[in-house]
């Protein structure tokens, strides 16, 4: 097929408004390719197994909270070996990199490609391209060997060193094509895996067996379609200890106010679940929740309140809150970093400054306020149990669908099921705390803060989650995306972080 007849989605509508949202395959643009039966099949460690292989039919559903006359919507390929491959064990030449901000798991995640594509394919060619996208050009490779992987899940941070910036797609796919690599694993969050959808376009283009697949990595869970993102729970767990600290201080002191700052450049996912697992936190301040500091209903007046009723209090802040208020009272410039990403005004600083201002310089109430910052303490750990069970699943569901010649694709849980979902799907929207949904509400109702909302804003958010909008959403599957409703736990339909 001519490349400009390759369609840029792949759709298949099925009966009673089935849609699968398909992920591209090798033969798309490379017709004729061979096949090889899969060796799992004579893999002694999965011979225990009932089913080797899933359905080749098989999808996962993103909507499974459905009303009788609800179309049954869009669905993702799910993820998992075929009973055919296109690569035969001792062609694979695979490599693997790590981009954007560090996340608890990348460790985890590289060592279960080299040891998933080795022990379950017998490949052996796996090297490591350090630095971010910018080593593919700029840097030595390094070899990668399950011996030399063995104990890196233990350590935080990435091996393989990470960069943001530095993504020059030709001259990344010509080291790739000049390196004879033919799979790419990529892990990154959605700026990464904006690069990794750039990359797959230019090897389509080039014709080029190469299969690309993206792992999405982001601490700040805000990466849409998935059920929840690798190294989130280890942050939300670490997180804790400092709520913890800060209580403790809080409470040993007259009027102790605690203020941890924790991670979330645009969704509040980390700072909500820890409130709400916490129980120690008065009040939680995200970026989709605007807030306002003086006057009735505002923050000064609740830590009032609060000071008053138990003698101490603790705050959690994301720090992508209050971004608008801070540049207004800042009157700051637009500043980015190397891969765009907007750089952020310190949110932690700035309210402990605006607090102590208000109650200790202005003389009302003497206050003892202890700000905690510990966003780098947290990203630097190692990933938990949980969290490394959930890096091998994606790893392994990384490594079957490359082996099986599906490309162009990240792989994740959606609804607990693993599936493989175009580039596109993810990097159109970001994951958000839906502050209209019932887990903002708990957390709410948890803390008893204020919501910061006039009634006119509630009225207005309920319009625009009205369900006749979500209908219409969900609807225009190729063109606009709804990221799902959040109802229940705060992360999409059936995921079971909590
Ligand atoms: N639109 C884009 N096209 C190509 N590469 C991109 C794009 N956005 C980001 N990147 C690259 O992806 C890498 C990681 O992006 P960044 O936003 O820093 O982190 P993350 O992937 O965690 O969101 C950087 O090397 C950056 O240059
Ligand atoms: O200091 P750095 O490395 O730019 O990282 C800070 C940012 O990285 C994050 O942890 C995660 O961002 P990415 O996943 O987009 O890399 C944000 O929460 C934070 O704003
Ligand atoms: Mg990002």
């Amino acid at each position: 097929m001519a490349l400009d007849e390759i369609p840029r989605m792949k759709i298949v509508h099925g009966d009673a408004g089935y849609v699968l949202e398909d992920v591209p395959h090798l033969t798309d643009f490379i017709p004729d390719l061979p096949t090889y039966p899969n060796p799992l099949q004579d893999n002694p460690a999965y011979s225990v197994v009932k089913q080797y292989f899933v359905n080749q039919d098989d999808t996962v559903a993103q909507k499974i909270v459905v009303q009788k006359n609800s179309l049954r919507g869009t669905h993702f390929r799910r993820a998992g070996p075929r009973q055919k491959v296109y690569f035969e064990s001792d062609e694979v030449q695979a490599c693997i990199v790590t981009c954007g901000g560090l996340c608890p798991g990348l460790n985890t995640v590289i060592r279960e490609i080299v040891c998933g594509l080795a022990y379950m394919y017998g490949v052996t060619n796996i090297i490591g391209i350090e630095d971010g996208y910018k080593g593919f050009y700029a840097r030595n490779t390094i070899s990668l060997s399950p011996r030399s992987v063995n104990d890196i899940h233990k350590r935080g941070g990435t091996i393989l060193n990470t960069s943001r910036g530095g993504h020059v797609t030709s001259k990344i796919v010509d080291s790739i094509q000049d390196r004879g690599i033919n799979q790419v694993y990529i892990l990154g969050g959605d700026g990464t895996q904006r690069g990794a959808s750039v990359i797959f376009e230019e090897i389509q283009r080039r014709g080029l067996k190469v299969a690309v697949a993206g792992i999405p990595k982001t601490i700040d869970n805000d990466i849409a379609v998935i059920d929840k993102s690798f190294g989130f729970d280890t942050a939300v767990e670490e997180a804790q200890r400092a709520i913890n600290a800060a209580h403790v201080e809080a409470e040993s002191f007259e009027n102790g106010i605690g203020l941890v700052k924790l991670m979330g450049r645009y969704s509040g996912f980390i700072a909500m679940h820890a409130t709400l697992a916490s129980r120690d936190v008065d009040c939680c301040l995200i970026p989709e929740s605007p807030f306002y500091l003086e006057g009735p209903g505002g923050l000064f007046e609740f830590i009032e309140k609060r000071l008053k009723e138990i003698g101490h209090m603790v705050l959690v802040v994301a720090e992508g809150a209050g971004q608008e208020l801070i540049a207004e009272s800042l009157r700051s410039i637009n500043h980015q970093d190397a891969s765009g990403n907007k750089l952020l005004l310190d949110v932690g600083l700035w309210l402990s400054q605006k607090i102590k201002d208000h109650f200790t310089n202005k003389g009302k109430i003497p206050i003892n306020l202890k700000y905690i910052d510990p966003t780098y303490m947290i990203r630097a750990i190692p990933s938990n149990a949980s969290d490394n069970v959930y890096c091998t699943l994606l790893a392994h569901s990384a490594i079957h669908g490359a082996m099986a010649g599906y490309t162009g694709f990240t792989v994740g849980p959606v609804n607990g099921r693993h599936a493989y979902i175009p580039f596109h799907r993810v990097t159109e929207k970001q994951n958000k705390v839906v502050i209209t949904d019932r887990m903002w509400a708990r957390l709410l109702s948890s803390t008893n803060q204020p919501s910061f909302l006039s009634l006119k804003d509630m009225e207005q958010m309920k319009k625009e989650d009205e369900p006749a909008n979500q209908v219409l959403n969900q609807n225009s599957i190729a063109g606009d995306y709804h990221v799902e409703s959040t109802e229940g736990n705060g992360l999409p339909d059936g995921s079971t972080s909590c």
